[in-house]
């Protein structure tokens, strides 16, 4: 960390900074145990319902005075972990982005890849971006700055990045959501001679993917959830890869709506920067619901232990640790 860095942090941001991880991982962990509850049952409603339940009386002991930013969805549509809505139970003011299931699908069909996820940044830091598309590329750390543009084809990207990582082009693997919006960049990337891993769903998760050496994928390119796409910056900033996103409108509406959301500088068509997305530290923490390239799921090791295993990461140190929980199902019962 430099001098720089920790001058520019509030000190009660720093007091209170070192524990928040933990903390957070609480609140992912009980959304991730409440959750596998319904794996495999093909109920996604039941599924995402118990995590965001579990994860909002989770928040009541994180001593933060929270936003909700990115959420379940308005105040009038979701009864729970709505924009806007206060959560923990006081101390610094913090933006709070949350899914609590993020790849409900995967859970329901017991798919890889389901996580809980809940990010924080200082208030202010977190784009306030509205339950649409947007379109995203990112890849790993350690690259030169701009290797890929999200204005450039996707074939011109993939040279970039092969020349960068000194290999082919058809050394390289691009990762996607199986969405029928795809095909081009899809049919694209493989004229190109890159392999493409498609997904079901779960696009948080696959642009992190970009970041973990042994997950085979060099890049993330396509279309998902806006919301998705901050909670995945804010891990990219944390593991010093690279991403950009694009609000995709389908009208002058959601323009408008967008435009009195977000910060007054920003235009809201614009390709934004990963610190348009997630600004100043942030902290970022999710559980596998079910195991994945990033987190292994729940398991149940005996009839008195669930076991959790999360990833908290957090920008200001770089530290990104993994933890493996062992939670007594009833510790008053001995
Ligand atoms: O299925 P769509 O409409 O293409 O949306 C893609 C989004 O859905 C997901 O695959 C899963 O989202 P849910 O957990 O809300 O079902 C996201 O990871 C992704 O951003």
């Amino acid at each position: 960390m430099t001098a720089k860095q920790t001058h520019h942090v509030p000190h009660e941001y720093r007091v209170t900074g070192r524990n928040l991880g933990l903390d957070l991982a609480r609140v992912t962990e009980a959304a991730a145990i409440a959750s596998a509850r319904w794996t495999g049952r093909g109920d996604k409603n039941a599924a995402d319902g118990a995590a965001v339940e579990a994860m909002r009386k989770a928040f009541d002991t994180v001593a933060i005075n929270g936003t909700v930013t990115i959420g379940e969805g308005e105040m009038d549509e979701a009864p729970m972990l709505y924009i806007g809505e206060k959560v923990g139970c006081g101390g610094p003011d913090m933006d709070i982005a949350v899914d609590p299931l993020e790849g409900t699908n995967l859970c329901a069909r017991s798919l890889p890849n389901a996580i809980t996820v809940v990010a924080l940044a200082q208030k202010g830091c977190f784009l306030h971006a509205p339950d649409i598309y947007m379109q995203k590329i990112a890849v790993g750390p350690g690259l030169p700055e701009g290797v890929v543009d999200i204005d450039a084809s996707i074939g011109q990207n993939l040279a970039s990045l092969a020349q960068a990582k000194k290999c082919d082009v058809s050394d390289l693997t691009l990762c996607a959501l199986e969405r029928e919006r795809h095909n081009e960049l899809v049919a694209k990337a493989r004229e190109a001679g890159a392999r493409v891993r498609l997904l079901s769903d779960g696009d948080v998760a696959a642009v992190i993917a970009t970041c973990l050496p042994g997950s085979g994928v060099d890049i993330y390119a396509g279309s998902g959830g806006a919301p998705e796409g901050v909670l995945a910056a804010a891990a990219i900033r944390c593991m010093n890869g690279q991403m950009q996103g694009r609000l995709l409108f389908e009208n002058e509406e959601q323009i408008a709506r967008t435009r009195s959301m977000i910060r007054p500088d920003l235009d809201p068509t614009q390709a934004l920067s990963l610190t348009d997305m997630a600004a100043g530290p942030v902290f970022f923490c999710a559980t596998g619901v079910t195991t994945g390239d990033l987190l292994r799921g729940i398991e149940y090791p005996s009839s008195n232990y669930i076991r959790t295993h999360s990833v908290m990461m957090r920008s200001e140190s770089g530290t990104i640790r993994y933890m493996e929980t062992y939670h007594l199902l009833d510790p008053h019962a001995a």
